[in-house]
């Protein structure tokens, strides 16, 4: 019997996304994405892993979504593939394209799971791209119109939507880091970026609220980090102030409260001039309040001072004695609660979902038929406990969402790194259960661990 219960209806999910495990790249008329384009330079990807085949999705779905009925799944979070409906980003709709999704959600909706669907996870039409991509205004309109497209044909059917995941990575690892597409290093543009992504999710929220099927939820997913300082030294808890300014509070003040947050405004404007904020900007984004906030954890984040670089002075460290999962990230499960709490303190916020979490170990022993992936199983233990404790402490998490239903293709990592409830032969394209699976599925049914 489960000694942690949760609250009656929570939604217990898994989550994907389109690139991830699509494949299906250039099939039934599907356009050109920005991480099609960069998974095929060499030296972009781990191994040449590119997303051609990936998990084979979207032959596969019918299959995938009967592992998801077995798992007992109350709700799935995926993502669409915008270069699949529009392949060049607006005018023209595929039919093949919009069709796929039409068939996806039917059938999640026919085994009784709840789809919750992402907008926007990273694979910009290439075509956009070449006319800027999310460095020019233009494409706020753009993704407007291809949400208003989406609420139109799916709203009916789709009560769940996320304008965007993860807007800190869509600026800064594809447009100041480089390591994710379109592979820029250009800090003001990654400034620029994050201003044109916030601002299209408030045209999108708007365009929801507008459409003859607006009657569902829509948010947006961060991913967000604690930000704890390496000492307490006043130049480690600056840095770590940073941190939390530029990976946060950067995104949770303006979708939350309508502003930006001061000490990063002044800090972007006055040494990158960015971003450019136009006459009417900021209104529109504080009349758009969301119905919930979608976070992503997977870690905190220990902070130092460093001047490593002259703006974003703060250099993450690896305390000692940790255990770290297979990309070497600290596994930190009160570092949820923890953030969880302050969200609670901090804002003003709708309905919270875990819409990611979950961790990539080898995956290398088989228990007979099954994956014995025992190092998930804990973590997962770990991070629902977390949860519950943020529960107990009155926060309002309505659902979690693990990363990820199946393995996949992890961007610049590839294939290597594996997150999956469910494992993946990428020779066979086989699906093979993990015993996290299994065990999520009693969760899941006990509805508490
Ligand atoms: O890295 C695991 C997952 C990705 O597969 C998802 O597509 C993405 O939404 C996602 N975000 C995060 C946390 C932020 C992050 C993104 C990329 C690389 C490292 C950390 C982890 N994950």
């Amino acid at each position: 019997m489960a000694q942690l219960i949760f609250p009656k209806d929570f939604l217990w999910g898994a989550a994907t996304a389109s690139y991830q495990i699509e494949g299906g790249a250039a099939d039934d008329g599907k356009g050109e994405s920005i991480w099609d384009r960069f998974s095929h330079i060499p030296g972009k990807v781990t191994n040449g892993d590119t997303g051609d085949v990936a998990c084979d999705h979207y032959h596969r779905y019918r299959e995938d979504v009967r592992l998801m009925k077995e798992l007992g799944l109350k709700g799935y979070r995926f993502s669409i593939s915008w270069p699949r409906v529009f392949p060049n980003g607006r005018g023209a709709v595929n039919p093949q394209g919009i069709d796929f999704y039409n068939r996806l959600v039917d059938e999640l909706l026919a085994n009784g799971i709840e789809p919750a669907v992402t907008l926007y996870h990273w694979d910009l039409p290439q075509a956009l791209q070449e006319n800027g991509g999310w460095g020019n205004r233009a494409i706020v309109d753009d993704f407007a119109a291809y949400a208003a497209y989406l609420f139109d044909v799916l709203g009916d059917r789709v009560k769940k939507w996320i304008t965007h995941n993860e807007p800190w990575v869509v600026a800064f690892a594809g447009h100041f880091q480089g390591r994710h597409a379109p592979g820029l290093t250009d800090l003001p543009l990654a400034v620029q970026v994050t201003h044109h992504l916030i601002l299209s999710h408030a045209k999108a929220v708007q365009a929801y609220r507008a459409s003859k099927h607006g009657d569902g939820q829509i948010g947006i997913t961060l991913n967000l980090y604690p930000s704890v300082p390496a000492s307490d030294s006043e130049s480690d808890r600056a840095a770590a102030t940073l941190v939390d300014g530029h990976n946060n509070r950067w995104f949770l003040d303006p979708v939350l409260k309508g502003e930006y947050p001061a000490d990063i405004l002044r800090l972007y404007q006055e040494r990158l001039n960015s971003p450019v904020i136009e006459p009417g900007d900021m209104e529109c984004i504080a009349a758009s309040p969301m119905d919930f906030l979608g976070i992503n954890y997977y870690f905190q984040k220990v902070v130092k001072h460093s001047e490593v670089h002259p703006i974003l002075q703060f250099e993450e460290i690896k305390p000692e004695g940790s255990e770290y999962t297979a990309m070497n990230w600290e596994i930190t499960p009160q570092g949820l609660t923890d953030l969880l709490v302050r969200l609670d303190r901090d804002y003003h916020h709708p309905d919270l979902y875990i819409t990611e979490n979950g961790a990539a170990f080898k995956d290398d022993r088989r228990d007979g038929g099954v994956v014995d992936d025992q190092d998930r199983l804990k973590f997962l233990q770990q991070h629902f406990a977390a949860a519950h404790r943020a529960l107990e402490a009155g926060v309002k998490l309505k659902g979690y969402y693990v990363w990820s239903l199946m393995d996949n293709f992890e961007w610049a990592h590839g294939y290597g790194k594996r997150f999956g409830l469910i494992y993946i032969d990428y020779q066979t394209l086989e699906r093979t259960w993990k015993k996290s699976a299994l065990w999520y599925r009693e969760v899941i049914r006990d509805n508490g661990l």
